[in-house]
């Protein structure tokens, strides 16, 4: 028999059950959406339900046409304080104090909850609209798994970094780990980080290469942000999005493959009426309108 408390994580993990809340989305201003974590008072901590909600949204707005860019944010205090440490951790906790499952079993639920959390962020990399982060405050343990999933990293000066993970007993397994290295490309500092977990300033997070800009507070990061949303949504949709969709293939793969397969996108991807409209555009120099992908 089945704890009842053990039932109602098999519940979490079943695609069913979401509650889409705590994340609000918006069009701020034609083809940028704005997605807001929107959990202040819980510093934007991510649980299963908002890793299931963040999957969700980013696979809804990578298909939407009326959506060509992203900018992410963070509502109230803190960008995003990482995991839960009540209700995202309390979860772990149920399958490992469970004494009615066995060790494998126990293995195959915490692979869900980590593949669930892990697509939760993998969504923003596999949409195909750039997403910009526009990061304020804390961005703890989590909320660096989620940056790192994004294209571009702006923040407020006042924001505090920490890839936080081994302070609470656990190697970063939701993106940190795997992404960090190729966003930062400085293997020394990566290293310190994650194995220190301490704070690091805006200052220090743009001289390694993980943010590229600094604003001088929360609202103006924002404001940049979906300025430079408007400026990519302005652009050819086929181009911008091939763009993203080569520079994560190219990340990963040789220039030999990363060639070919840029190749094989453009013989289909050139068969476009984009291409005369962007050129006209740069020889009148008028503004060119684009169909909806
Ligand atoms: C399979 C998935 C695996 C994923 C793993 C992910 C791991 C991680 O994310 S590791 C990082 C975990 N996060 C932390 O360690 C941060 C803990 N919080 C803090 O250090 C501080 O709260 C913070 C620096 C963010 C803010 O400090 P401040 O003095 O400004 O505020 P507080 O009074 O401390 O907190 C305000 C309220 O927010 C609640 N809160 C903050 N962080 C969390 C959290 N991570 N989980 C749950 N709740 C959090 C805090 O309890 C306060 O609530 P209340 O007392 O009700 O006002």
């Amino acid at each position: 028999m089945q704890s009842t408390r053990f039932l109602q994580f098999t519940r979490l993990l079943s695609t069913s059950r979401q509650r889409l809340a705590d994340i609000e989305v918006s069009e701020a201003s034609p083809y940028v959406y704005h997605v807001k974590l929107n959990k202040p008072k819980k510093r934007n901590t991510f649980t299963m339900d908002l890793w299931k909600e963040s999957r969700k949204i980013f696979d809804d707005l990578s298909l939407n046409p009326k959506c060509r860019t992203i900018v992410i944010s963070g509502e109230g205090k803190s960008f995003c304080a990482g995991i839960d440490l009540q209700e995202g951790f309390g979860q772990l906790m149920e399958v490992y104090e469970s004494d009615k499952l066995d060790a494998a079993r126990k293995g195959r639920f915490l692979r869900e909850f980590i593949a669930t959390a892990q697509d939760g962020y993998t969504a923003l990399e596999r949409c195909y609209k750039p997403i910009i982060a526009a990061v304020h405050s804390h961005c703890i343990g989590a909320g660096i798994d989620l940056i790192t999933a994004c294209d571009v990293r702006l923040a407020a000066k006042d924001a505090v970094f920490s890839i936080k993970e081994v302070d609470v007993g656990l190697a970063a397994d939701v993106g940190t780990l795997a992404r960090i290295q190729k966003v930062v490309g400085n293997d020394s500092i990566t290293r310190e980080l994650a194995l220190t977990a301490r704070n690091f300033t805006a200052d220090e997070a743009l001289s390694y290469g993980l943010i590229s800009r600094i604003y001088p507070d929360q609202a103006t990061t924002v404001t940049a942000a979906l300025e430079m949303a408007a400026t990519i949504a302005a652009k050819s949709p086929i181009a911008v999005q091939g763009t993203k969709v080569n520079l994560n293939y190219g990340r990963d793969h040789t220039v030999k493959e990363s060639l070919d397969y840029i190749m094989a996108w453009n013989m289909s991807q050139l068969n476009t009426e984009d291409l005369i409209k962007s050129a006209m555009a740069a020889m009148t120099k008028e503004k060119a309108e684009f169909n909806d992908v």
